[in-house]
């Protein structure tokens, strides 16, 4: 049951910064394993340690009640986690109720499978994950997917009505030469397509400091062939975007490493587990399961005024041959992107 007990305080950090934004990751596991997200043997969060829908409902529900408007779904991949239609219906009825949107990141694999419950759930636009197009490439990035499961899980989505946004993560002698073709093919099936740096966080499988692209490089490159008409169009989200002219089609570029856009942030991440990670680039964290578990919704709102007083300025991401270990020691997995 969705508690609605908290009192309608918005959440503002030590910064004046308002969070009206859920992520959450249903799950930490994951049918793939990209290389610049997992390595090849990950140890996954204890299965008994997970939240139930029921208490990821209710840390939902005392988000809404202050103030969140935006709820993602993510992972580890999402759609692989048992059930989790249950939940997208059960978050999908409280659109309209304080909740704004609901949406989805995932790697596409099961989505052909989930597409028209997605979209009878209310979901209207989602992120598909997808660095390239060639197939065999596409094994070697993810040490597992297949690349026509996700094109059939794009095309379901499609048909079932659902706008699609197409995830990049950018990489240097990996998919570099593949930016140009990927925004011809997204653009012209009216998807738009996002570049992003890969950033430092978790041992996995390349070279980070080789396979980083900054993206006002590319970006530079890029108006010199195309007319890039710079878009006030922002999703809540860090991504600066583009209107290409040639391709009638926007392009999007999540830059946390060569561009800090932390000032205006707007979110938290809850993981699988119940514990609220205040920054993606950081480690200060709250323990919602045990609040709730221990001391209900009470705790549970108490707990978030904590979260707030605890959120940091930013990141601090280092990517440079002195810092060999990863800036963050957990994966991406973990807390969703
Ligand atoms: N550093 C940083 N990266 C983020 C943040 N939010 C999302 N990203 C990265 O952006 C990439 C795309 O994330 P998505 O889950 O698709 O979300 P999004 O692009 O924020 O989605 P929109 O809501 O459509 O703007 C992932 O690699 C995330 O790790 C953030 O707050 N900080
Ligand atoms: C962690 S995944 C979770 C959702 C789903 N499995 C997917 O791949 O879309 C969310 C996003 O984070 C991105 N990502 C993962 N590791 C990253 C890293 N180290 N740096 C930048 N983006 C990363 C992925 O490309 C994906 O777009
Ligand atoms: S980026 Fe997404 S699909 Fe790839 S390993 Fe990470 S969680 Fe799985
Ligand atoms: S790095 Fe942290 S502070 Fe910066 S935008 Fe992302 S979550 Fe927010």
């Amino acid at each position: 049951m969705i508690s609605t007990a908290s009192p309608a305080r918005p959440l503002v950090d030590r910064y004046g910064r308002h969070i009206s934004y859920l992520r959450i990751s249903v799950t930490d596991r994951c049918d793939f394993r990209c290389v610049y997200c997992m390595a090849e043997d990950m140890t996954f969060l204890p299965k008994r340690d997970v939240l139930s829908f029921e208490e990821i409902e209710t840390i939902a529900g005392a988000f809404i009640a202050r103030g969140a408007t935006r709820i993602r779904l993510t992972g580890g991949e999402p759609l692989v986690r048992r059930d989790i239609m249950e939940l997208v219906a059960t978050l999908g009825a409280r659109i309209g109720q304080g909740l704004e949107e609901l949406t989805i990141t995932t790697n596409g694999s099961q989505l052909a499978k989930h597409a028209d419950g997605l979209a009878a759930a209310g979901v209207k636009r989602i992120n598909v994950s997808l660095d390239t197009l060639d197939e065999a490439r596409f094994a070697a990035i993810t040490r597992r997917g297949r690349l026509t499961e996700v094109m059939d899980g794009i095309a379901a989505a499609q048909s079932a009505g659902i706008a699609i946004k197409i995830n990049m993560v950018a990489m240097r002698g990996v998919n570099d030469d593949e930016i140009e073709p990927m925004m011809a093919w997204a653009h012209g099936r009216k998807m738009g397509l996002t570049l992003i740096e890969g950033m430092p966080l978790g041992e996995v499988g390349i070279d980070r400091v080789d396979s980083y692209l900054p993206l006002r490089e590319l970006h530079d490159q890029l108006a010199r062939r195309y007319t890039l008409e710079k878009l006030s169009k922002r999703t809540g989200g860090p991504a600066r975007y583009v209107h290409v002219a040639e391709t009638g089609g926007v392009l999007g570029f999540i830059t946390p490493m060569s561009h800090n856009f932390c000032e205006s942030c707007n979110r938290v991440r809850l993981t699988a587990t119940g514990q609220l990670f205040m920054c993606l680039g950081q480690d200060d964290q709250v323990n919602l399961r045990d609040a709730l578990r221990t001391g209900g919704a009470e705790a549970l709102d108490a707990a978030l005024d904590q979260a707030m007083m605890l959120k940091p300025k930013g990141h601090d991401f280092v990517l440079d041959r002195s810092s060999t270990a990863p800036s963050v020691a957990r994966h991406m997995s973990v807390t969703g992107g």
